[in-house]
């Protein structure tokens, strides 16, 4: 198996640490335009696996992508992240740039590829990957959701004094502080409904601290957050890679379900070897389906943006 990771900055350079330490494939190439970076990232992460014991062989490549050729599983990182007070749509347009030409160069060399989307803001970057590259919707996988979902146990986590381990959760819709559906209802610890042990005033005060989580962590640290959201790209990578078939939310072509169309947004999805397999659909109440199509326009409205660009 051969991975690539386009962009060696703070998720890019994590997701590669986390794809080698569980030793995921057998080559794994970090590329970014800055040169050096990702030649330097490389090498450094190489020299920790006498330590830590694995076998994959990790390439640093300053744009040339003729070192990407054949990759099985491509990562986008590529972009500027958000600084304190910033959404993550205020990045389109510098982003969307970027990673049409970073697919459009994923393309020419790996046609086999499935391509995960991390860069901001995610939604619409993955929207444009899949109407960049043209690709079949299966191999096109935004990472938002898998993340949130991760923030929420966190949360429901420290209200509830258990492991995150034991918890199921889900956020749908959009990755954006607006957009994005913490399902609370849905939500069980060990099997058992989280909301059997919340109050009404905790169960919101864990669904906005959820939404939030990201601009929280950008406004602590000063850019935005990196172990999370590299260690959930690595996560995607594992159930391709090993064809787990897990379920995660993650940003795919909706096609009528959810009762949208002609949009990427995010959904439970089973993800196998073949990229997306299958979209779980099931019911969501009146309320859940309003917020769930509120952000699907706010979606569509940055979609839209990029016809503007
Ligand atoms: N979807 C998510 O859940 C999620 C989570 C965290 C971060 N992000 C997004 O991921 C992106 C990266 O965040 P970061 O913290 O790693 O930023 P960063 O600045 O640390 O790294 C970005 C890297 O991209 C590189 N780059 C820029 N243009 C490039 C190009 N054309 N080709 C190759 N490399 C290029 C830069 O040189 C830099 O090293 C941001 O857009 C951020 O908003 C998304
Ligand atoms: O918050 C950001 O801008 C980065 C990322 O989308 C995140 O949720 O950590």
């Amino acid at each position: 198996m051969k991975v690539t990771v386009v962009g060696a900055g703070a998720v890019g350079a994590t997701c590669a640490d986390n794809i080698a330490r569980a030793a995921l494939c057998q080559e794994l190439v970090l590329l970014d335009i800055k040169e050096g970076l990702a030649e330097g990232k490389a090498q450094d992460m190489m020299q920790t696996a006498a330590l830590l014991g694995f076998d994959t062989r990790i390439v640093g490549s300053t744009n040339d992508y003729a070192k990407t050729a054949g990759s099985d599983v491509v990562v986008i990182t590529s972009g500027l992240p958000r600084k304190p007070g910033m959404t993550r749509e205020e990045l389109i347009g510098t982003n969307a740039g970027i990673v049409k030409g970073v697919a459009e160069n994923i393309l020419k060399h790996s046609p086999d590829a499935i391509i995960i989307v991390i860069s901001n803001p995610m939604d619409t970057m993955t929207y444009l990957t899949l109407t960049a590259t043209g690709l079949p919707k299966n191999r096109i996988i935004g990472m938002g959701g898998t993340l949130d979902s991760a923030r929420f146990k966190y949360q429901l986590s420290q209200h509830l004094g258990c492991s995150a381990g034991d918890l199921n959760a889900l956020v749908i819709g959009g990755h954006g502080d607006t957009t994005m559906i913490p399902l609370i209802r849905f939500a069980t610890w060990n099997s058992v409904p989280v909301t059997e042990y919340l109050s009404a005033d905790q169960q919101k005060q864990i669904v906005a601290d959820t939404m939030v989580g990201g601009a929280t962590l950008t406004k602590l640290i000063g850019t935005s957050a990196w172990y999370a959201p590299g260690a959930a790209g690595a996560a995607l990578v594992k159930s391709i890679v090993r064809d787990e078939k897990k379920l995660f939310t993650c940003c795919v072509s909706l096609d009528g379900e959810y009762g949208q169309k002609d949009i990427c947004l995010g959904v439970p999805v089973v993800i196998g070897k073949n990229g997306w397999e299958k979209i779980i659909d099931f019911s969501l109440n009146d309320e859940e389906q309003t917020l769930f199509n509120k952000s699907a326009d706010a979606v569509r409205s940055m979609n839209d943006v990029l016809k503007t660009l």
